[in-house]
């Protein structure tokens, strides 16, 4: 047998394994690490953070990215280069962090990479019909596990698209296991480039469970930062909070079939993005807002599309604790509004108070779907959580890469 088969054979069986998650979102701001202690599997999985970071991405990377990030054309060789380039950066920036927290790469069992998402075409958004949902992801496994030394799984998405999804949200699976708590209805809100929720009702049904995407979360407001403060986003919302809300140009941006199509669906900046602002700047008459108003209603938009989303799962009677993650609830003007929109039977709080820090959990749920991928094998539970095809027993997500 070849060596390596006998190793992951000998990690899969341990009670407990330690597994670096690597998510790279749709902002573009780093390269955030989770080093997890990861014991059990499915319902039983127990998650330990033993450290945490975010590498910031030059804007020299930055720049790298974003001529191929979700764009319809684009130079094919960059793309090309792209894929081995960030794998092998990705690799480098794991060895550096598990050096500066003193841990050996051969005391770590697996690397778990999302890569970088560099463009997501669900079909009801590309629509054309005789091809599949779609999404890539780039940052080769096989050069993060050639890097580290260390067995990598890797392009977790494509096994979802396989069995009839759109590849995202996945942080349905890591979010049951991890934070489902009978007797307490919770909606797990991740506030990144795109915004999601994963709804955990208090029976714990997994029949019931599902995570959608809700349409934008920091992505259009970043993208006007940096063209109004050349900032990478609004610190604090200080620029928001200057502002004015245009009810003409809100309405105009919330015109899209995206945000009353049925739950789950995905979507990202290759629809959201600074085109679809101007289109309905030009539709309402709004071109010549000052920037601050633009702010103001930009972060508004992604706020009213994420209440009504959640809205929609709220029942009467029914208490609900929400949990914010991702950058977007350190900004104030996000998570205000959000206190004000949704009713009072919503309690807020961060997943920090679950043990998870909110900028850690999407790295956590790809070390979580890894663990899954190698000792698990529970990735079911009912039709309703990705519109997988009926009839599946389970699906395991992540291709194995061997460091030779
Ligand atoms: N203090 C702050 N004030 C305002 N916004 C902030 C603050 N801190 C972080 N953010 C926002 O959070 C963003 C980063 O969020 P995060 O890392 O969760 O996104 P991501 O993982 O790249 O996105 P996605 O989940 O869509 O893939 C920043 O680009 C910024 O918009
Ligand atoms: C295609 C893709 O990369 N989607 C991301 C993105 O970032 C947030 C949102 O859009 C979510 O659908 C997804 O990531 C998280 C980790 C997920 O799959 O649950």
């Amino acid at each position: 047998m070849n060596q390596q088969i006998q190793q992951l054979y000998q990690i899969a069986q341990k009670p407990e394994r330690r597994i670096v998650g690597l998510m790279s979102g749709t902002s573009l701001d780093g390269l955030d690490v989770a080093l997890c202690r990861i014991a059990g599997s499915g319902p039983d999985t127990q998650v330990v953070i033993e450290h945490f970071t975010t590498i910031p991405y030059t804007d020299d990377l930055k720049a790298r990215i974003r001529a191929v990030f979700a764009k319809r054309q684009i130079d094919f060789e960059h793309l090309c280069l792209l894929n081995p380039y960030l794998g092998r950066l990705h690799g480098q920036l794991v060895r550096d962090c598990l050096r500066s927290w003193g841990v050996p790469p051969t005391e770590v069992d697996l690397v778990a990479s999302h890569g970088q998402t560099v463009f997501h075409a669900p079909k009801t958004q590309h629509g054309h019909p005789d091809y599949p949902n779609a999404t890539l992801q780039i940052g080769d496994g096989d050069h993060v596990a050639a890097e580290t030394g260390i067995i990598t799984l890797s392009d977790f998405r494509q096994k979802h698209v396989a069995h009839g999804g759109e590849g995202a949200p996945l942080a349905v699976y890591g979010d049951y296991f991890v934070f489902s708590q009978p007797g307490e209805n919770r909606l797990l809100l991740n506030m990144g480039g795109i915004a999601n929720f994963t709804y955990l009702p208090a029976d714990a049904d997994p029949n019931v469970v599902f995570t959608t995407d809700t349409g934008p979360g920091n992505t259009l407001l970043d993208a006007y930062a940096r063209q109004f403060l050349n900032q990478p986003y609004d610190a604090d919302g200080q620029l928001a909070t200057q502002g004015q809300i245009n009810q003409a140009l809100l309405n105009a941006l919330k015109q899209n079939p995206f945000f009353a199509a049925p739950f789950p669906k995905t979507t990202g900046p290759e629809v959201f993005n600074k085109a679809y602002v101007e289109a309905a700047q030009t539709g309402s008459g709004t071109q010549d807002l000052p920037p601050a108003d633009l702010m103001a209603t930009l972060t508004r938009f992604s706020t009213e599309t994420i209440a009504e989303a959640i809205s929609r799962v709220l029942q009467p009677g029914q208490a609900y604790a929400v949990y914010m993650s991702g950058g977007g609830m350190h900004n104030p003007v996000l998570t205000a509004h959000l206190r004000q929109l949704l009713p009072q039977s919503c309690t807020f709080g961060q997943t920090d108070a679950l043990g998870i820090a909110g900028d850690a959990k999407e790295a956590m749920l790809f070390a979580v779907l890894a663990n899954e991928a190698v000792a698990g094998g529970h990735t079911h539970f009912g039709n309703r959580t990705g519109n997988l095809r009926s009839g599946i027993p389970g699906v395991t997500m992540g291709k194995v890469s061997f460091p030779t």
